[in-house]
């Protein structure tokens, strides 16, 4: 007992709490690490699920703020010994302004980092993207490339642009001195698209289909590879990175890791199938039903019609030239770096993954669509 409550000694801050990932490092966090005394949630908007957490025995602190008020960030910082910033702008449909995303994402970032160095803690873990290398605009493929691969990182939207930005902002704060004296252990975690319970891309694609009477229109080609990982999996890396940044402070401080498992590598749509397949829709086309030259066409149109609404009303659908060119661009990791680094393996195999993702489909309400 008395080894217990020692043990319980660590206070950890996510921010991005209640976010799809973020919800998943919570839970995790209070599984997995035995040595939390308290834990933090930073979000914008904290989720009501958040109560049933604080029954247990770590104390379980909500914390309504926003990363970019530097204030309300050192107040959350103050006295942490590990921050998860997974707090972010997620927004490749144009539903935020260019302004706005640069505003959370990179000076969010800055606050996050000075708020450590003012308080004086030492381990940042950071989720960062895949995005922060590609797809690039030139349609360039990454095919099961690792960190060390090399490409043409190009960013022309506000989205890759901002996570390139803040990542290269966290692993240049690796090794400024922190309030004490003691340097800052900083390193980022580069998730491919993940997948998984919570995941609300996926929940309209499903609604989508069901509007549809059962059917998705195939629009990518088979052949195109999309990186995918399930959020247990990602959500277990960061509590093992945080765990392990202390002990292996000079090999993992300013390092990058791509977030990687055993899900297979398939297009962005027939991966979604393997969820929503056995959810009772079906991908109609064995090759796109439209030419890419129509595709590209009616994405151009979406984004004028946005720009054109945009006074009146916000129009943001799936299809735009943005995510037309991400979801038809090969873009898979390949790599055992984590492995390598702090020991690594995924915790949910593939069929656990999957099964668990066609549970929370499953779940979801047919009539909500
Ligand atoms: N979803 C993916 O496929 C994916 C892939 C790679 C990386 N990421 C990264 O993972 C992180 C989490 O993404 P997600 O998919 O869970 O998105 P999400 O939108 O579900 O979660 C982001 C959370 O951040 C919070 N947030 C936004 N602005 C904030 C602010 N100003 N202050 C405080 N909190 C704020 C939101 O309220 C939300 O709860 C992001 O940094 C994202 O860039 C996501
Ligand atoms: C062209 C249509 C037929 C299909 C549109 C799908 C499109 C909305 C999907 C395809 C790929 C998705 C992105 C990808 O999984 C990885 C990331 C990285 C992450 O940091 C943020 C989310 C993002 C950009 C996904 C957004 C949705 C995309 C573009």
């Amino acid at each position: 007992m008395a080894d217990s409550a020692q043990a319980q000694k660590l206070v950890y801050l996510v921010t991005g709490g209640c976010g799809f990932l973020g919800e998943h490092v919570v839970r995790m966090l209070l599984q997995r690490e035995p040595r939390l005394r308290e834990l933090r949630i930073f979000d914008l908007q904290l989720g009501p699920w958040l109560e049933e957490l604080k029954t247990g025995p770590v104390q379980v602190t909500a914390i309504q703020g926003d990363v970019t008020q530097a204030h309300e960030v050192i107040a959350a910082v103050a006295g942490a010994h590990v921050v998860i910033h997974a707090a972010g702008l997620v927004d490749v449909f144009g539903r935020a302004s260019p302004e706005t995303i640069h505003e959370v994402n990179v000076q969010g970032t800055k606050n996050v980092i000075e708020a450590c160095v003012q308080t004086g803690t030492q381990f940042l873990v950071y989720t960062s993207s895949m995005e922060v290398v590609g797809p690039n605009v030139k349609g360039h493929p990454f095919y099961r490339g690792n960190e060390d691969t090399p490409y043409e990182a190009v960013h022309r939207h506000p989205y890759p642009h901002s996570k390139a930005l803040a990542e290269q902002l966290v692993l240049k704060a690796n090794g400024r001195k922190v309030r004490g004296g003691l340097p800052l252990v900083t390193c980022a975690l580069r998730p491919t698209g993940i997948y998984g319970e919570g995941h609300q891309i996926m929940r309209d694609i499903y609604y989508q289909g069901l509007r549809l009477g059962g059917r998705l229109f195939r629009a990518i080609p088979a052949s195109v590879e999309h990186g995918r990982v399930y959020v247990g999996n990602v959500a277990w890396m960061h509590v093992l990175v945080a765990r392990e940044l202390e002990q292996r402070a000079a090999l993992m401080g300013g390092q990058v890791y791509f977030c990687y498992d055993k899900s297979p590598y398939k297009s962005y749509e027939d991966f979604n199938m393997e969820f929503l397949g056995p959810c009772g829709l079906r991908l109609v086309g064995t090759r796109p039903l439209l030419p890419y030259w129509l595709l590209m066409l009616l994405a151009a149109l979406n984004a004028l019609l946005q720009w054109l609404l945009r006074p009146l009303l916000l129009y943001a659908p799936l299809l735009n030239p943005y995510t037309l060119a991400v979801a038809n661009t090969t873009f898979t990791v390949s790599t055992n770096k984590a492995q390598r680094h702090f020991g690594y393996e995924p915790l949910f195999s593939w069929e656990d993954s999957r099964t668990r993702t066609i549970r929370w489909v499953q779940a979801m309400d047919g009539s909500a669509q």
